[in-house]
Protein backbone atom coordinates (compact mmCIF):
# COMPACT_ATOMS: atom_id res chain seq x y z
CA UNK A 1 0.00 0.00 0.00
CA UNK A 2 1.06 3.09 -1.06
CA UNK A 3 1.54 6.57 0.99
CA UNK A 4 -1.08 7.98 -1.16
CA UNK A 5 -3.44 4.80 -0.33
CA UNK A 6 -3.35 5.88 3.40
CA UNK A 7 -5.17 9.17 2.83
CA UNK A 8 -8.72 9.20 3.06
CA UNK A 9 -10.52 10.15 0.51
CA UNK A 10 -12.32 13.58 0.47
CA UNK A 11 -15.44 12.42 -1.64
CA UNK A 12 -16.93 15.30 -4.17
CA UNK A 13 -13.92 17.98 -3.28
CA UNK A 14 -11.32 16.65 -5.64
CA UNK A 15 -12.60 13.83 -7.31
CA UNK A 16 -12.57 15.35 -10.52
CA UNK A 17 -9.09 15.72 -10.44
CA UNK A 18 -7.02 12.96 -11.07
CA UNK A 19 -3.83 14.28 -12.33
CA UNK A 20 -1.18 13.42 -9.86
CA UNK A 21 0.40 16.43 -10.09
CA UNK A 22 -2.70 18.48 -9.42
CA UNK A 23 -3.55 15.81 -6.94
CA UNK A 24 -0.03 16.22 -4.90
CA UNK A 25 -0.56 19.85 -4.51
CA UNK A 26 -4.05 19.92 -2.92
CA UNK A 27 -2.88 17.27 -0.99
CA UNK A 28 0.13 19.58 0.51
CA UNK A 29 -1.92 23.00 0.27
CA UNK A 30 -4.53 20.79 2.84
CA UNK A 31 -1.59 19.30 5.00
CA UNK A 32 0.45 22.75 4.80
CA UNK A 33 -2.70 24.25 6.06
CA UNK A 34 -2.91 21.48 9.04
CA UNK A 35 1.17 22.10 9.69
CA UNK A 36 0.77 26.23 9.47
CA UNK A 37 -1.95 26.53 12.30
CA UNK A 38 0.07 23.86 14.20
CA UNK A 39 2.75 25.61 14.21
CA UNK A 40 0.97 29.00 14.55
CA UNK A 41 -0.53 27.45 17.87
CA UNK A 42 3.05 26.31 18.65
CA UNK A 43 4.45 30.03 18.13
CA UNK A 44 1.88 31.54 19.76
CA UNK A 45 2.36 29.22 22.65
CA UNK A 46 5.90 30.25 23.05
CA UNK A 47 5.34 34.47 22.61
CA UNK A 48 2.97 33.67 25.61
CA UNK A 49 5.10 32.17 27.95
CA UNK A 50 7.59 34.03 26.93
CA UNK A 51 5.40 37.64 27.24
CA UNK A 52 4.08 36.16 31.20
CA UNK A 53 7.82 35.68 32.10
CA UNK A 54 9.06 38.79 30.72
CA UNK A 55 10.11 40.93 33.34
CA UNK A 56 8.76 43.79 31.64
CA UNK A 57 5.08 42.86 32.81
CA UNK A 58 6.57 41.87 36.73
CA UNK A 59 5.17 45.58 38.69
CA UNK A 60 8.46 46.41 38.29
CA UNK A 61 11.61 44.47 37.92
CA UNK A 62 15.15 45.26 36.59
CA UNK A 63 15.94 44.06 33.11
CA UNK A 64 18.69 41.56 33.07
CA UNK A 65 21.09 42.53 29.83
CA UNK A 66 24.20 40.31 30.19
CA UNK A 67 25.62 37.06 31.55
CA UNK A 68 26.95 39.76 34.72
CA UNK A 69 23.50 40.96 35.35
CA UNK A 70 21.86 37.53 35.13
CA UNK A 71 24.41 36.70 38.21
CA UNK A 72 23.73 39.99 40.42
CA UNK A 73 20.59 41.71 39.18
CA UNK A 74 18.05 39.14 39.39
CA UNK A 75 14.73 39.92 37.91
CA UNK A 76 13.02 40.83 41.03
CA UNK A 77 9.03 41.79 41.31
CA UNK A 78 8.03 44.13 43.90
CA UNK A 79 5.10 46.39 44.41
CA UNK A 80 1.48 46.13 45.28
CA UNK A 81 -0.31 46.66 48.97
CA UNK A 82 1.05 44.30 51.04
CA UNK A 83 4.78 44.61 50.12
CA UNK A 84 4.31 48.94 50.36
CA UNK A 85 2.72 47.94 54.31
CA UNK A 86 5.86 46.14 54.73
CA UNK A 87 8.38 48.66 53.81
CA UNK A 88 6.07 51.00 55.24
CA UNK A 89 5.94 49.43 58.80
CA UNK A 90 9.38 48.37 58.44
CA UNK A 91 10.81 52.15 57.88
CA UNK A 92 9.02 53.42 60.64
CA UNK A 93 10.47 55.52 63.29
CA UNK A 94 9.83 53.82 66.74
CA UNK A 95 11.70 56.23 69.04
CA UNK A 96 12.10 59.75 69.61
CA UNK A 97 14.17 61.58 67.59
CA UNK A 98 15.05 58.07 65.17
CA UNK A 99 16.02 58.41 62.00
CA UNK A 100 14.59 56.24 58.67
CA UNK A 101 17.27 54.70 56.87
CA UNK A 102 17.50 52.77 53.62
CA UNK A 103 20.40 50.28 54.16
CA UNK A 104 21.54 48.91 50.85
CA UNK A 105 23.42 45.51 50.47
CA UNK A 106 21.38 44.44 53.65
CA UNK A 107 21.27 41.11 53.40
CA UNK A 108 25.74 41.40 53.31
CA UNK A 109 27.77 41.49 56.13
CA UNK A 110 28.48 44.92 57.41
CA UNK A 111 24.62 45.58 56.25
CA UNK A 112 23.02 43.23 58.56
CA UNK A 113 24.81 44.20 61.72
CA UNK A 114 24.24 47.95 61.02
CA UNK A 115 20.21 47.37 60.15
CA UNK A 116 20.05 45.31 63.29
CA UNK A 117 22.12 47.78 65.46
CA UNK A 118 20.06 50.86 64.20
CA UNK A 119 16.71 48.65 64.90
CA UNK A 120 17.33 48.02 68.19
CA UNK A 121 17.62 51.83 68.94
CA UNK A 122 14.61 52.01 66.99
CA UNK A 123 15.05 53.99 63.82
CA UNK A 124 13.39 52.85 60.88
CA UNK A 125 15.52 50.96 58.67
CA UNK A 126 14.50 49.38 54.86
CA UNK A 127 16.87 46.95 53.41
CA UNK A 128 17.59 46.71 49.80
CA UNK A 129 19.52 43.49 48.53
CA UNK A 130 20.24 41.81 45.56
CA UNK A 131 21.02 38.32 47.58
CA UNK A 132 23.55 37.37 44.32
CA UNK A 133 25.62 34.25 44.57
CA UNK A 134 29.22 35.78 44.85
CA UNK A 135 29.09 33.75 47.52
CA UNK A 136 26.90 31.49 49.34
CA UNK A 137 23.25 33.59 49.12
CA UNK A 138 21.95 30.67 51.96
CA UNK A 139 24.21 32.83 54.42
CA UNK A 140 22.50 35.68 53.03
CA UNK A 141 19.03 34.24 53.18
CA UNK A 142 19.58 33.15 57.00
CA UNK A 143 20.81 37.10 57.44
CA UNK A 144 17.99 37.83 56.02
CA UNK A 145 15.96 35.71 58.88
CA UNK A 146 17.31 37.25 61.09
CA UNK A 147 16.74 40.83 60.32
CA UNK A 148 13.05 39.79 59.91
CA UNK A 149 12.87 38.24 63.16
CA UNK A 150 13.98 42.08 64.57
CA UNK A 151 11.67 43.73 62.58
CA UNK A 152 13.85 44.40 59.51
CA UNK A 153 12.02 43.76 55.87
CA UNK A 154 14.68 43.57 52.96
CA UNK A 155 13.44 44.69 49.52
CA UNK A 156 14.61 42.06 47.01
CA UNK A 157 16.19 44.30 44.54
CA UNK A 158 19.05 45.75 42.76
CA UNK A 159 20.46 49.36 43.64
CA UNK A 160 20.74 49.77 39.45
CA UNK A 161 16.99 49.98 39.47
CA UNK A 162 15.82 53.08 39.44
CA UNK A 163 12.61 52.25 39.01
CA UNK A 164 12.95 50.44 42.53
CA UNK A 165 14.64 53.13 44.46
CA UNK A 166 12.47 55.97 43.32
CA UNK A 167 9.24 53.84 44.06
CA UNK A 168 10.96 53.28 47.68
CA UNK A 169 11.46 56.76 48.41
CA UNK A 170 7.75 57.57 46.84
CA UNK A 171 6.41 55.15 50.20
CA UNK A 172 9.10 56.34 52.86
CA UNK A 173 11.18 60.14 53.38
CA UNK A 174 13.93 58.94 54.26
CA UNK A 175 16.13 60.63 56.40
CA UNK A 176 19.82 58.71 55.30
CA UNK A 177 20.50 55.73 53.22
CA UNK A 178 23.54 53.76 54.53
CA UNK A 179 24.63 52.15 51.14
CA UNK A 180 26.77 49.24 51.72
CA UNK A 181 25.96 47.36 48.76
CA UNK A 182 28.92 46.57 46.41
CA UNK A 183 30.88 44.18 44.69
CA UNK A 184 33.65 43.30 47.75
CA UNK A 185 36.80 41.09 47.52
CA UNK A 186 39.98 42.05 45.77
CA UNK A 187 40.92 39.15 43.92
CA UNK A 188 38.02 38.33 42.37
CA UNK A 189 38.37 41.52 40.28
CA UNK A 190 40.32 39.91 38.20
CA UNK A 191 37.91 37.37 37.61
CA UNK A 192 35.10 39.06 36.97
CA UNK A 193 36.13 42.92 36.53
CA UNK A 194 32.77 44.30 34.98
CA UNK A 195 30.44 43.20 37.97
CA UNK A 196 32.96 45.84 40.35
CA UNK A 197 32.00 48.37 37.79
CA UNK A 198 28.23 47.57 37.12
CA UNK A 199 28.02 47.63 41.57
CA UNK A 200 30.59 50.17 42.79
CA UNK A 201 30.27 52.46 40.21
CA UNK A 202 26.82 52.52 38.24
CA UNK A 203 25.18 51.01 41.07
CA UNK A 204 26.74 53.77 43.49
CA UNK A 205 25.34 56.63 40.66
CA UNK A 206 22.09 55.34 40.43
CA UNK A 207 21.30 55.16 44.34
CA UNK A 208 23.17 58.82 43.93
CA UNK A 209 20.83 60.54 40.78
CA UNK A 210 17.91 59.03 42.92
CA UNK A 211 19.25 61.01 46.40
CA UNK A 212 19.50 63.98 44.45
CA UNK A 213 16.28 64.64 42.79
CA UNK A 214 14.41 63.32 45.57
CA UNK A 215 12.90 66.24 48.02
CA UNK A 216 14.03 66.11 51.14
CA UNK A 217 17.22 65.22 50.03
CA UNK A 218 18.65 62.48 52.19
CA UNK A 219 22.41 62.33 54.04
CA UNK A 220 24.00 59.52 52.25
CA UNK A 221 27.09 57.12 53.95
CA UNK A 222 28.61 54.61 52.21
CA UNK A 223 31.35 52.04 52.31
CA UNK A 224 34.47 52.98 50.83
CA UNK A 225 37.69 50.95 51.64
CA UNK A 226 40.85 50.82 52.85
CA UNK A 227 42.27 49.35 49.51
CA UNK A 228 42.15 52.67 48.28
CA UNK A 229 45.74 53.45 49.92
CA UNK A 230 46.84 51.09 47.14
CA UNK A 231 50.78 51.21 46.97
CA UNK A 232 51.10 54.18 49.81
CA UNK A 233 53.73 53.05 52.16
CA UNK A 234 53.51 55.87 54.27
CA UNK A 235 51.80 54.64 57.66
CA UNK A 236 49.56 54.22 59.18
CA UNK A 237 47.42 55.65 56.83
CA UNK A 238 45.44 58.74 57.06
CA UNK A 239 42.91 60.68 55.19
CA UNK A 240 45.23 62.89 53.77
CA UNK A 241 47.56 60.36 52.48
CA UNK A 242 47.74 59.84 48.39
CA UNK A 243 44.94 57.35 47.40
CA UNK A 244 45.95 58.02 43.43
CA UNK A 245 47.86 54.59 43.12
CA UNK A 246 45.23 51.34 43.48
CA UNK A 247 46.30 48.13 43.47
CA UNK A 248 43.08 46.28 42.44
CA UNK A 249 40.48 47.25 40.16
CA UNK A 250 38.36 46.65 43.54
CA UNK A 251 40.30 49.55 44.97
CA UNK A 252 40.43 51.57 41.99
CA UNK A 253 36.38 51.39 41.71
CA UNK A 254 35.94 52.37 45.48
CA UNK A 255 38.29 56.04 45.14
CA UNK A 256 36.11 55.94 42.12
CA UNK A 257 33.01 56.06 44.18
CA UNK A 258 34.81 58.51 46.05
CA UNK A 259 35.60 61.13 43.39
CA UNK A 260 31.88 60.83 42.45
CA UNK A 261 30.74 62.02 45.59
CA UNK A 262 32.95 64.70 45.28
CA UNK A 263 30.87 65.55 42.39
CA UNK A 264 27.27 65.06 43.60
CA UNK A 265 28.35 67.18 46.72
CA UNK A 266 29.42 69.84 45.02
CA UNK A 267 26.31 70.12 41.99
CA UNK A 268 23.83 69.00 44.41
CA UNK A 269 24.20 70.02 47.81
CA UNK A 270 24.11 66.09 49.04
CA UNK A 271 25.49 65.40 52.31
CA UNK A 272 27.86 62.16 51.60
CA UNK A 273 30.26 60.14 54.18
CA UNK A 274 32.39 57.80 52.75
CA UNK A 275 34.17 55.26 55.23
CA UNK A 276 37.36 53.57 54.56
CA UNK A 277 36.43 50.02 56.32
CA UNK A 278 39.69 48.02 57.00
CA UNK A 279 39.74 44.29 56.76
CA UNK A 280 36.20 43.84 58.28
CA UNK A 281 35.96 40.31 60.23
CA UNK A 282 33.31 38.69 62.91
CA UNK A 283 30.52 36.56 63.08
CA UNK A 284 28.16 36.35 59.94
CA UNK A 285 30.53 37.62 58.30
CA UNK A 286 31.85 36.82 54.47
CA UNK A 287 33.03 33.13 53.12
CA UNK A 288 35.03 34.87 50.54
CA UNK A 289 37.53 36.58 53.12
CA UNK A 290 41.14 35.10 54.61
CA UNK A 291 40.10 34.34 58.25
CA UNK A 292 36.24 32.81 57.22
CA UNK A 293 37.94 30.15 54.58
CA UNK A 294 40.66 29.70 57.06
CA UNK A 295 38.80 28.47 59.13
CA UNK A 296 36.98 26.34 57.41
CA UNK A 297 40.14 24.59 55.73
CA UNK A 298 41.63 24.22 58.86
CA UNK A 299 38.96 22.02 60.17
CA UNK A 300 38.12 20.26 57.34
CA UNK A 301 42.19 19.48 57.42
CA UNK A 302 42.88 21.23 54.17
CA UNK A 303 46.34 23.53 53.76
CA UNK A 304 45.87 26.70 53.53
CA UNK A 305 47.96 29.23 51.25
CA UNK A 306 49.57 32.31 53.68
CA UNK A 307 50.97 34.99 51.81
CA UNK A 308 54.54 36.58 52.38
CA UNK A 309 55.81 39.43 50.46
CA UNK A 310 59.34 39.63 49.08
CA UNK A 311 62.58 38.13 51.04
CA UNK A 312 59.82 36.84 53.48
CA UNK A 313 59.02 40.17 54.38
CA UNK A 314 55.20 39.95 56.67
CA UNK A 315 52.07 40.70 55.12
CA UNK A 316 49.73 42.48 57.47
CA UNK A 317 46.12 43.51 58.02
CA UNK A 318 44.95 45.99 59.96
CA UNK A 319 42.04 43.38 60.70
CA UNK A 320 38.90 45.18 62.38
CA UNK A 321 35.85 43.86 64.43
CA UNK A 322 32.58 43.73 63.30
CA UNK A 323 30.98 46.12 66.15
CA UNK A 324 33.53 48.33 66.29
CA UNK A 325 32.68 49.08 62.24
CA UNK A 326 29.11 49.53 63.16
CA UNK A 327 29.51 52.01 65.89
CA UNK A 328 31.71 54.18 63.53
CA UNK A 329 28.43 54.20 60.53
CA UNK A 330 25.91 54.47 63.30
CA UNK A 331 28.29 57.74 64.55
CA UNK A 332 28.88 58.46 61.06
CA UNK A 333 24.91 58.85 60.48
CA UNK A 334 24.18 60.54 63.71
CA UNK A 335 26.66 63.18 62.61
CA UNK A 336 25.84 63.58 59.07
CA UNK A 337 24.40 67.00 58.48
CA UNK A 338 21.28 67.09 56.29
CA UNK A 339 21.86 67.52 52.60
CA UNK A 340 20.93 70.85 51.30
CA UNK A 341 19.32 70.39 47.96
CA UNK A 342 16.15 69.32 46.52
CA UNK A 343 14.51 68.85 43.68
CA UNK A 344 17.96 67.88 41.94
CA UNK A 345 19.13 71.71 42.60
CA UNK A 346 21.84 72.76 45.11
CA UNK A 347 20.75 75.60 47.33
CA UNK A 348 23.99 75.71 49.71
CA UNK A 349 27.39 73.82 50.36
CA UNK A 350 26.85 70.39 52.09
CA UNK A 351 29.02 68.49 54.19
CA UNK A 352 31.48 65.82 52.53
CA UNK A 353 33.50 63.32 54.29
CA UNK A 354 35.86 60.26 54.29
CA UNK A 355 36.86 58.45 57.34
CA UNK A 356 39.03 55.64 58.03
CA UNK A 357 37.11 52.62 60.48
CA UNK A 358 40.17 50.80 61.30
CA UNK A 359 41.83 48.75 64.55
CA UNK A 360 44.78 50.67 64.35
CA UNK A 361 46.80 47.75 65.13
CA UNK A 362 48.48 45.57 62.12
CA UNK A 363 48.67 42.19 62.51
CA UNK A 364 50.34 39.75 60.48
CA UNK A 365 48.24 36.86 58.61
CA UNK A 366 50.14 34.52 60.05
CA UNK A 367 49.38 35.66 63.43
CA UNK A 368 45.98 35.51 62.27
CA UNK A 369 46.04 31.62 61.79
CA UNK A 370 48.14 30.98 65.09
CA UNK A 371 45.11 32.82 67.14
CA UNK A 372 42.49 30.17 64.52
CA UNK A 373 44.58 26.98 65.82
CA UNK A 374 44.55 27.83 69.01
CA UNK A 375 40.81 28.53 69.13
CA UNK A 376 40.16 26.10 66.98
CA UNK A 377 42.28 23.15 68.25
CA UNK A 378 43.52 22.16 65.02
CA UNK A 379 47.10 22.94 63.99
CA UNK A 380 46.59 24.70 60.35
CA UNK A 381 48.36 23.06 57.61
CA UNK A 382 50.39 25.94 56.40
CA UNK A 383 51.35 26.26 52.48
CA UNK A 384 53.53 29.66 52.74
CA UNK A 385 53.02 31.30 49.15
CA UNK A 386 54.52 34.35 47.29
CA UNK A 387 52.26 37.74 47.93
CA UNK A 388 50.34 37.00 44.24
CA UNK A 389 50.12 39.95 42.17
CA UNK A 390 46.54 40.33 42.07
CA UNK A 391 45.76 43.07 44.14
CA UNK A 392 46.87 42.23 47.38
CA UNK A 393 48.73 44.83 49.27
CA UNK A 394 51.59 43.75 51.99
CA UNK A 395 49.83 45.42 54.94
CA UNK A 396 46.91 48.35 56.28
CA UNK A 397 47.25 50.38 58.76
CA UNK A 398 44.26 53.26 59.67
CA UNK A 399 45.38 56.10 61.31
CA UNK A 400 42.16 56.97 63.12
CA UNK A 401 42.50 60.25 64.76
CA UNK A 402 39.46 61.81 62.13
CA UNK A 403 37.03 58.98 63.28
CA UNK A 404 38.14 59.67 66.89
CA UNK A 405 37.76 63.10 66.93
CA UNK A 406 34.54 63.80 64.76
CA UNK A 407 32.48 60.47 65.41
CA UNK A 408 34.21 59.56 68.70
CA UNK A 409 34.90 56.42 67.03
CA UNK A 410 37.06 54.12 69.56
CA UNK A 411 37.57 50.47 68.38
CA UNK A 412 37.87 48.36 71.14
CA UNK A 413 38.07 44.83 70.41
CA UNK A 414 41.17 43.14 69.41
CA UNK A 415 42.36 40.59 67.12
CA UNK A 416 42.26 37.39 69.45
CA UNK A 417 38.39 38.48 71.35
CA UNK A 418 37.07 39.37 67.82
CA UNK A 419 38.29 35.81 66.25
CA UNK A 420 36.87 34.14 69.61
CA UNK A 421 33.37 35.40 69.30
CA UNK A 422 33.31 34.36 65.24
CA UNK A 423 34.57 30.97 65.81
CA UNK A 424 31.85 30.35 68.35
CA UNK A 425 29.04 31.63 66.06
CA UNK A 426 31.12 29.79 62.86
CA UNK A 427 30.77 26.68 64.97
CA UNK A 428 27.09 27.14 66.00
CA UNK A 429 26.16 27.95 62.60
CA UNK A 430 27.99 25.08 60.39
CA UNK A 431 28.83 22.58 63.16
CA UNK A 432 32.52 21.76 63.84
CA UNK A 433 33.03 20.01 60.36
CA UNK A 434 29.92 18.19 59.28
CA UNK A 435 27.94 20.97 57.19
CA UNK A 436 30.68 23.49 56.87
CA UNK A 437 30.95 26.74 54.29
CA UNK A 438 31.15 26.45 51.01
O1 LIG B 1 40.01 46.58 53.86
C1 LIG B 1 39.42 46.49 52.80
O2 LIG B 1 39.01 47.46 52.20
C2 LIG B 1 39.22 45.16 52.17
O3 LIG B 1 39.29 44.17 53.18
C3 LIG B 1 39.20 42.86 52.70
O4 LIG B 1 40.29 42.60 51.83
P1 LIG B 1 41.60 41.92 52.41
O5 LIG B 1 42.22 42.79 53.43
O6 LIG B 1 42.42 41.52 51.24
O7 LIG B 1 41.00 40.66 53.19
P2 LIG B 1 41.17 39.10 52.96
O8 LIG B 1 40.85 38.72 51.59
O9 LIG B 1 40.43 38.45 54.04
O10 LIG B 1 42.71 38.89 53.19
C4 LIG B 1 43.29 39.13 54.47
C5 LIG B 1 44.75 38.85 54.43
O11 LIG B 1 44.97 37.46 54.17
C6 LIG B 1 45.87 37.31 53.10
N1 LIG B 1 45.51 36.09 52.36
C7 LIG B 1 44.36 36.04 51.66
C8 LIG B 1 44.00 34.91 50.99
C9 LIG B 1 44.84 33.79 51.01
O12 LIG B 1 44.58 32.75 50.41
N2 LIG B 1 45.98 33.89 51.75
C10 LIG B 1 46.35 34.99 52.43
O13 LIG B 1 47.41 35.03 53.06
C11 LIG B 1 45.74 38.57 52.27
O14 LIG B 1 46.94 38.83 51.55
C12 LIG B 1 45.48 39.60 53.34
O15 LIG B 1 46.67 40.07 53.84
C13 LIG B 1 37.90 42.66 51.99
O16 LIG B 1 37.86 41.35 51.43
C14 LIG B 1 37.70 43.67 50.89
O17 LIG B 1 36.41 43.52 50.36
C15 LIG B 1 37.93 45.06 51.40
O18 LIG B 1 36.84 45.46 52.18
Amino acid sequence: MSHIDNIPSTPGKFKMDKSPYIHHRLRWHSSSIAKLTFWSFIFLGLILVFFFRSPSTAPSSTSPSSDLSRRSLRTNSWGGPTWEKRVKSSAKIRSRNGISVLVTGAAGFVGTHVSAALKRRGDGVLGLDNFNDYYDPSLKRARQALLERTGVFIVEGDINDMALLKKLFDIVQFTHVMHLAAQAGVRYAMENPSSYVHSNIAGLVSVLEVCKSVNPQPAIVWASSSSVYGLNTKVPFSEKDRTDQPASLYAATKKAGEEIAHTYNHIYGLSLTGLRFFTVYGPWGRPDMAYFFFTRDILKGKSIPIFEAANHGTVARDFTYVDDIVKGCLAALDTAEKSTGSGGKKKGAAQLRVFNLGNTSPVPVSDLVSILERLLKVKAKRLIMKLPRNGDVQFTHANISLAQRELGYKPTTDLQTGLKKFVRWYLSYYGSGKKSAQ
